[in-house]
């Protein structure tokens, strides 16, 4: 159990997380038939540090360096004005761009799919990468646009009124992914709440 979030039960412990990630590596490396021509892009907050390690296995299964870098789709996203302001995270593309590379990108949690959708946009103004692949550490259903991951560390069917913490060392101190019932973090979207729709799907 989480040590910070009262209500919360751990779904995935730091040992999982990282079995997670080592089996992440691996499809990575077997779908794009080894590593060279992959660019890894992690997506702020918590997608970076993933995409990070994500990479850092890939480089190890393979032995060679692989390009990661981070994506802010911030501006990109379509309900900037249904959600509080945010400060922009920093966009940082490795040299050599993504033109022509498999681009995996990396985040923590795939939810409702805008943040992809917005990163997909996002990646538009960068360049033209030959495929773009996803890799999420949870995938915790409600999907509200057409968006899959290619890489899922954890599929955890949740209720719309559950949110999903995940907690990483290099922001958090500790590694864990733990899901509960709130108030505040993640809302339902209002209109699943509206119409009634409330379950795990
Ligand atoms: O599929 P979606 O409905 O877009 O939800 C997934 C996104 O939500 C979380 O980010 P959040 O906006 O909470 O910010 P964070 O990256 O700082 O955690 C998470 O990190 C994903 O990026
Ligand atoms: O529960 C959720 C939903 C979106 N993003 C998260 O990090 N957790």
């Amino acid at each position: 159990m989480s040590r910070h979030l009262s209500g919360f039960r751990t779904v995935l412990s730091e040992d999982e997380i990282n079995r997670a990630l080592a089996r992440m590596a691996h499809e990575v490396v077997e779908r794009n038939k080894g590593a060279s021509g992959l660019v890894v892009l992690g997506i702020p907050s918590r997608g970076v540090p993933l995409a990070q390690r994500l990479t850092a296995r890939i480089s190890s299964v393979e032995d060679i360096a692989v390009p990661v870098g981070a994506l802010d789709v911030t501006m990109y996203r379509d309900d900037l004005r249904l959600r509080p302001a945010r400060a922009l995270e920093p966009t940082d593309i490795p040299d050599g761009g993504v033109d022509g590379k498999t681009v995996v990108l990396v985040d923590d949690v795939l939810y409702s799919g805008r943040t992809i959708r917005a990163a997909l946009t996002a990646l538009d103004d960068v360049g033209r990468p030959r495929a773009v692949r996803l890799a999420v550490l949870v995938d915790r259903g409600h999907r509200e646009l057409p968006i899959r991951a290619d890489h899922v560390g954890k599929n955890l069917p949740t209720s719309l009124r559950e949110s999903v913490r995940v907690l990483l060392n290099e922001v958090d101190g500790q590694d864990a992914v733990l899901v509960g019932a709130t108030a505040d973090a993640h809302p339902a979207p209002e209109a699943h709440l509206a119409a009634g729709e409330e379950e795990a799907r």
